[in-house]
Parts: structure tokens; C-alpha cells; sequence
């Protein structure tokens, strides 16, 4: 068995303002997403979003079913976004095969049985990040690529907050049941994502960062906007962010990340913005 899983609980807003840095880190924080050859997934109570990775480097690796889903085969009721973001490599769906370069992206809809991953080059593996919600419905499986993506360009160098938003799995792309993926990449000399921060109790996200330099890292910035709280990144590690809580980053360089999500909606612009003098 090339999987390895864990699950993740809820937590409230209330328990969360007294948790001191271990277990800020326990719950939000997940790392070693990205193994060879072993799927590593982490089954979330938010939303029941499930945040996972694989690297094939030797083999090619299987999509296979976790005890938590209590299901035949992974998408019986799910659905599944992935960005690579690693080498060249193919996603094969059931037979068809779905070549994804660097920051491709790839849905594939509910009641999919067979979904397998493996790398062009051993010496350059593809890094596939994956993200899985509960569908109510099959859609089409459909490719993304990077040159497919609605693009969006925010904030300004002055405010150190410049950066290009890439929509690749949203409503204007491709039609999904819940999930929502993307990434943002930050101009050279920006640090700040997401800023002005906002909320969205609509919708929980999960935040994953990469192209991050060495030695460099991310701060995190989470919880209500009036009680926030910080967590420390480094290059290939994702953070869950609940409804309730801002998500936002400052990096000690520029860096690029992918945003994930799932709840009541669709409406990407959907969200309740916080004024920065007011973050306590
Ligand atoms: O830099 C940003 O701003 C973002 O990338 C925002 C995310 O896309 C987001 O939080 C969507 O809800
Ligand atoms: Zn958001």
C-alpha cells in the first residue's frame, strides 16, 4: 500500500486563541506532502477537503481509497483537483491520459475508478498536489493549463503586495461541484499575499506554498482578523485555513503558493474583506 493518511479535526475559533505554537502547528500545518512514490493524504473535517501529494519516481503510483471514505474506490463521491509542480508527467483517468507540465492543472469528476500517476523523467519528477471534496455529481474531466487560467494581477510593489493570480480550476474554467484551485505567484521585491486579508465563512481554504528559495521562508498569518495568530513555512508545505480565519502570508522573499477550496460556493470574489488597521 503506496498510501499514507492522516486525519485532521475541526477546531473552534474559541480553543484556538489559547494554542501555543506546537499545536497551532499539530492542527494547521502539513508537511512531507511531497514523497516518492507514496501518496500521502490528509483527510480534513473542514468541509471534508482532503489535501494530499505524490512524486513518482520509480513507479507509477495508484489513487487508492482511504478507510475514512468507506468507499469501493477514491472518487466514488468525490471529486479531485491537481496542480503539478514538478517536472513533466501524466495523470491517466480510466485509460485516458492527461500529460501535465509545470503548473498545469487537472479535474477529474466523480465515479472515475482508476486514476494513476506517474513521471516523464525519474531524474525530474512531476509533484503532483492534489485536492479532493465530496461531489454530489459527475462532471467531465478536463485539463488546465497554465495558458488556461483566468489571470488576475493585484496589489502594487509599493505596498509590497504585488502579484499575478492564475484562476485554473474555478467556474469560468471548468464546471466542479465544489472544488476551487488556483495559484499566485508574487512579483520579485512582494512578499505579502493576500492583503488586505479577508474571511469567507462560506468557505474553508487550504493554502500550499512553494518556489520557495532556500533558506527563506513564509510567515502564515491565521484566526479571527481581532485574535491573529502566525505560523512558519517552508517551501512545499501547506496550511489549512477554517472559515472563520484570515489567510494570508509575508515571506522573507518573493514566492508563489496554490489556494484550494470548498464550501456553500462557487463565487471566488465572494468574501468579507478586513480594513489592516483593524487586524489585532
Ligand atoms: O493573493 C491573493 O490575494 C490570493 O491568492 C487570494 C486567494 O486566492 C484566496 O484567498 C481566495 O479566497
Ligand atoms: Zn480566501
Amino acid at each position: 500500500m503506496s498510501n499514507h493518511y492522516e486525519v485532521r479535526y475541526a477546531a473552534s475559533p474559541k480553543h484556538v486563541k489559547a494554542y501555543d505554537t506546537e499545536t497551532l502547528r499539530d492542527e494547521f500545518l502539513i508537511q512531507d506532502l511531497l514523497m516518492p512514490d507514496k501518496l500521502k493524504l490528509v483527510y480534513t473535517h473542514y468541509d471534508r477537503y482532503i489535501v494530499g501529494g505524490v512524486v513518482p519516481v520509480k513507479k507509477s503510483v495508484k489513487l487508492e481509497t482511504i478507510d475514512p471514505l468507506k468507499a469501493e474506490y477514491f472518487l466514488e463521491r468525490r471529486e479531485l483537483g491537481i496542480i503539478n509542480v514538478g517536472g513533466n508527467g501524466t495523470v491517466t483517468v480510466d485509460g485516458f491520459v492527461y500529460k501535465l507540465g509545470y503548473k498545469d492543472a487537472l479535474y477529474i469528476g466523480r465515479g472515475n475508478e482508476n486514476v494513476t500517476f506517474s513521471s516523464d523523467d525519474a531524474a525530474k519528477p512531476a509533484k503532483f498536489y492534489l485536492n479532493s471534496t465530496p461531489a454530489h455529481k459527475e462532471f467531465p474531466t478536463k485539463k488546465v493549463s497554465k495558458e488556461d487560467a483566468e489571470v488576475v494581477e493585484m496589489g502594487s510593489l509599493e505596498t509590497a503586495n504585488a502579484r499575478t493570480i492564475r484562476k485554473l480550476i474555478v467556474n469560468s474554467t471548468v464546471d466542479t461541484c465544489q472544488v476551487q484551485m488556483g495559484m499566485t505567484e508574487l512579483n520579485t521585491g512582494s512578499v505579502w499575499n493576500t492583503m488586505p486579508a479577508h474571511v469567507h465563512d462560506r468557505r474553508m481554504e487550504v493554502y500550499f506554498y512553494f518556489e520557495v528559495p532556500e533558506d527563506q521562508a513564509v510567515c502564515h498569518f491565521m484566526g479571527q482578523p481581532q485574535e491573529t495568530r502566525h505560523i512558519w513555512m517552508a517551501n512545499n508545505e501547506a496550511v489549512i485555513s477554517p472559515p472563520w480565519s484570515i489567510h494570508s502570508g509575508s515571506g522573507t522573499s518573493n514566492y508563489t503558493f496554490i489556494w484550494g477550496m470548498a464550501g456553500e460556493n462557487l463565487d471566488y470574489g465572494d468574501m468579507d474583506h478586513c480594513k489592516i488597521s483593524e487586524l489585532r
